[in-house]
């Protein structure tokens, strides 16, 4: 899906009302209509739902609601923000509004009590804020959030900007769900945000197709949609030999199991071939672990010391548990040197990247980055918000012609060509020691088995999370280990096969 701006949403609000003729109040009513559907399926019928209703369309949206779960039997109260200027669509829900419906000013000076077992519904500004709340829309906000009540905003928590920084100290509502519609919005996608945005979803209202596909855009969602054909179908007469031989530079003293699990994720991700470059001490442990794969000799006792002869691999991933000895330096620096196959670098790898900066220079191109955001700071400099560090994400894969798999809940994959795609897979339970390394050691085998850079970060993150999702559902996510993300890589990934035949 595409994230388009506060402005491209509007223009897209406009063109589809003038494309196909609708008016802009069955608009509304389609965005009231999804909107009530989804919380009548999740409200207990007799909670009192009181609805704060803008000045605007986000306004207007919550009138047309109150009238739907009105007529759906639902105990309704409205209370409206004084404004000099209500938008049209708003006035017209407002006459519809049926007069048994509980509809009153709201007056700053005596605000309603909000019982715990309320629901309010967030409808005083969506897309239209122009500048952060102050005066009594403030007022009204901090009133809300200092309740008990569940808080459900429609289209955007109010206060909340759409695509921009948010000045400090602004008062934003803190929703538990936000329910916006046909496309996210890029704040939903932000860390710094999830305290206002809490869960979200996105309900479609049939906003013109073709406006959506001709609106140009630089961020992107990662979803089944995109995904298609991008993962080819495994080949009837093919062989370990057509699937890639990948190289997997990890582990040291302390730290083999972060081998074991990138190149356990080697194999679950289709690989032909798989050699562990791990150092001796490590030798009995992947061989018992990992029986698929072959180790090399020689390339160090407790940490990995020299780098072997490539020419054998079509893929090469280094960082897992590596460390960050000189010799592994130098080791690094010659693989950055005299690598022609394609690579997935992530871990100590990175940090000894970020040590030493000007082996950037020497990223070949198409190389793929795995940071955390503190790895990512590492390689540039401490980002201001998160705002900020998605424009040093985009610089940086810029500058070194290089995709960056920024990690997180909603992972960015940064690409050379100035877009971002952010991940719509994955949970918390993934944030436990080895995730990661599972992701490296799956990045590499797409590699390795001739996926182009971008297809291998677009399909690998959202096989990645996806396998989090099947194993937490498994397992709860508290009881979810990175281990159990790879065996899980396989329907994760299948889904995705492109379909042979007709
Ligand atoms: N046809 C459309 O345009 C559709 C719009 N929809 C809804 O309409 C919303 C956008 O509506 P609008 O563009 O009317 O904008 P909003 O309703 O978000 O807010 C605009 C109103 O708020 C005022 N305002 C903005 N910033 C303020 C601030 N800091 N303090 C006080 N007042 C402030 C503006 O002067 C204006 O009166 C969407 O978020 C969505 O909920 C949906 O009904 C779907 C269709
Ligand atoms: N809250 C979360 N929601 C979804 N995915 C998460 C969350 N926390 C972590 N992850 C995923 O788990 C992985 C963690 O990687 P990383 O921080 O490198 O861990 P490690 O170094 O322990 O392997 C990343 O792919 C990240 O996207
Ligand atoms: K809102």
């Amino acid at each position: 899906m595409k994230i388009l701006s506060a402005a491209q949403t509007r223009a897209l609000d406009q063109a589809t009302i003038q494309d196909e003729g609708i008016m802009s109040l069955e608009l509304m009513e389609r965005a009231a209509t999804a909107f009530t559907e989804w919380l009548l399926n999740r409200l207990s019928a007799g909670r009192e739902v009181h609805i704060f209703c803008g000045p605007g369309n986000n306004g207007g949206d919550g009138l047309a609601a109150a009238r739907l779960l009105h007529q759906a039997g639902q105990p309704v109260r409205v209370w409206l923000l004084p404004a000099a200027r209500d938008s049209a669509d708003f006035t017209a829900n407002r006459h519809r509004l049926p007069p048994e419906v509980p509809c009153a000013e709201l007056n700053t000076r005596s605000l309603p009590e909000l019982p715990a077992s309320a629901v309010v519904v967030d409808a005083l500004f969506g897309t239209g804020l122009s500048r952060p709340l102050t005066d009594e829309a403030a007022t009204v906000v901090q009133h809300i959030n200092h309740s008990a009540a569940s808080i459900v905003a429609v289209d955007m928590p109010s206060g909340l900007l759409t695509d921009a920084p948010q000045p400090a100290g602004s008062v934003v509502v803190r929703a538990r769900y936000t329910v916006s519609f046909e496309l996210p919005k890029l704040a939903f996608f932000l860390p710094q945000n999830a305290e206002f945005v809490g869960l979200w979803e996105v309900l479609p209202i049939g906003l013109d197709e073709g406006l959506i596909h001709n609106t140009p855009v630089d961020n992107h969602t990662i979803d089944l949609k995109l995904l298609t054909n991008r993962l080819p179908a495994r080949q009837k007469f093919g062989h370990k030999g057509t699937y890639g031989h990948a190289l997997l530079l990890a582990g040291s003293y302390g730290k083999v199991g972060a081998a074991v699990l990138a190149a356990r994720a080697c194999l679950h991700g289709g690989v032909g071939l798989l050699t562990l470059g791990v150092p001796t001490v490590g030798y009995d442990i992947v061989q018992t672990a990992v029986p698929e794969a072959m180790a090399l000799p020689g390339i160090g006792q407790e940490h990995v010391t020299s780098l072997p002869d490539l020419a054998p691999y079509s893929a090469v991933g280094i960082g897992p548990g590596l460390g960050q000895h000189d010799d592994s330096h130098a080791a690094l620096e010659k693989l950055l040197r005299t690598a022609t196959v394609p690579l997935v670098l992530d871990a100590d790898a990175l940090n000894l990247l970020g040590a030493n900066r000007a082996l950037l220079d020497l990223l070949p191109p198409d190389a793929i980055l795995t940071p955390h955001p503190r790895e990512f700071e590492r390689l540039t400099q401490p980002a201001c918000h998160d705002y900020h560090r998605l424009e040093l994400l985009r610089a940086f894969c810029h500058r070194h012609q290089c995709y960056v798999v920024l990690k997180g809940a909603h992972t960015c994959v940064g690409t050379p060509a100035g877009d971002l795609y952010f991940n719509t897979t994955g949970n918390a339970g993934m944030a436990t020691g080895g995730s990661g390394d599972v992701l490296t050691g799956l990045l590499t085998a797409l590699r390795a088995q001739k996926l182009s850079a971008l297809d291998a970060c677009l399909v690998g993150v959202y096989a990645h999370g996806r396998a989090g999702d099947l194993a937490a559902q498994q397992l709860g996510e508290m009881g979810l280990a990175a281990g159990d993300i790879v065996t899980h890589l396989g329907p994760a990934l299948q889904k995705l096969v492109t379909p042979s035949g007709f």
